[in-house]
């Protein structure tokens, strides 16, 4: 965590649409200054937890602080937010300095900025954002990419503690995605914001975020660092949802792993973490995998295909023991010795995750196992 001192906490906090729970009994702490990103499936609760979280959603239970103020009860143009949400479009009749300067002319008169001051201030956010040479124009008058640099200007505006951004760069392209998405973590770190980002983007989440927050089901599901979440995820799900995954069915033995046919020590270099016995879930990433000559082990696998794609070579690979359809994908640098088609190999799982695996019931019942 960077920054001093409370951010954003959050206790206990529900809401329920009719009889649709979206979001069950959070609690969370994001530090000031921190970057945090809500990522999870389509559902999970990430939107309604960021308009909780902005006062934008009424009936919800728990309680809301924001720096030092209890804000629960406190309506949304009171908590001192900024937020740029995907679907909160710019005004089309207002050009880019009117929409900027926008949030300081609704307020009540005692608080609000003289003109010059507005404008000056809106000045400076034009230049911070990268547009000031675009004050004049209206937003059918822009790029997608300027845009959302716009309504990132008009967030910031009221100069607020708390940066909610849900799906801010959605209908960009990929590569000003990714250059946009940079930017705003320099902004974030310079103006020392503290941010939370709804994402479908886990690429963008691991790469921005300081901490990642997996919903489901309307639950936290596990939160932590991209390292934590990468080197220690909790669950199968998180595995999965942060990215292409290889998953195999086995089961622990006597303290040792048996995938298929092969056993630890023969045809497969076992996890680093263990698990007790039992059917087990063995999870990595098709590039965490090492393929290895069978040299008179018994093998693991055999190659089924191989093709290149950029700076990989893309084995297909067929475990011993399993349906044909269970054949999984590992990535090798092109640079390393290749391996033929057909050729038998060891499987070094050593970075791969293990799950106990509750589906299956007992060590007979693990699918895809051969018991011979
Ligand atoms: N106004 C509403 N009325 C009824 N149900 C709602 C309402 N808003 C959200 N929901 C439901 O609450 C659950 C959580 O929705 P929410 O929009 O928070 O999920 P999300 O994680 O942001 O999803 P997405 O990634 O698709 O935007 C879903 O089941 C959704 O259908």
């Amino acid at each position: 965590m960077t920054g001093n001192g409370m951010g954003v906490a959050l206790r206990n906090v529900s809401c329920v649409f009719g009889r649709t729970p979206a979001v069950r009994g959070i609690d969370l702490e994001v530090a000031r200054g921190e970057f945090l990103a809500l990522v999870g499936p389509s559902g999970a609760g990430k939107t309604t937890l960021l308009r909780i979280i902005a006062g934008l959603q009424p009936g919800y239970e728990g309680s809301v602080r924001i720096g030092v103020r209890d804000v629960t009860r406190v309506p949304a143009r009171d908590r001192n937010i900024g937020f740029a949400f995907q679907n909160y479009a710019l005004f089309p009749h207002m050009n880019v300095a009117a929409n900027v300067a926008f949030g300081l002319t609704v307020r009540p008169r005692a608080t609000r900025p003289g003109r010059g001051e507005i404008r000056d201030r809106v000045e400076a956010l034009l230049q911070l954002v990268q547009v000031g040479d675009l004050a004049g124009r209206y937003p059918s008058q822009l790029s997608g990419g300027q845009r959302q640099r716009v309504s990132l200007a008009r967030a910031l505006a009221t100069e607020p503690e708390l940066l909610l951004l849900d799906e801010p760069f959605g209908a960009l392209d990929p590569l000003v995605r990714k250059e946009i998405r940079a930017w705003l973590r320099g902004l974030h770190n310079r103006l020392g914001l503290t941010s939370i980002l709804v994402t479908h983007d886990q690429e963008e989440a691991l790469e921005v975020a300081d901490r990642i927050a997996v919903l489901r089901d309307g639950r936290i599901e596990q939160i932590g660092t991209p390292a934590m979440l990468e080197d220690a995820p909790a669950s199968p799900f998180v595995h999965r949802f942060l990215g292409e995954t290889v998953s195999l069915p086995g089961c622990i033995v006597g303290g040792a792993i048996r995938l298929g046919g092969a056993w630890e020590g023969t045809g497969i270099v076992p996890p680093r973490v263990s698990a007790p016995d039992g059917p087990v879930l063995l999870m990595a990433r098709p590039h965490t995998i090492g393929l290895l000559p069978a040299s008179g082990h018994a093998p693991a696998a055999e190659v089924a295909g191989v093709s290149r794609r950029g700076a990989f070579l893309r084995y297909r690979v067929a475990p011993a023991g399993y349906p044909p359809e269970s054949g999984i994908e590992i990535h090798v640098p092109a640079d390393r010795p290749s391996i033929p088609v057909g050729r038998a190999c060891r499987l070094d799982f050593s970075r791969a995750h293990m799950f106990p695996d509750r589906a299956t019931s007992s060590v007979s019942d693990a699918p895809g196992l051969v018991t011979a």
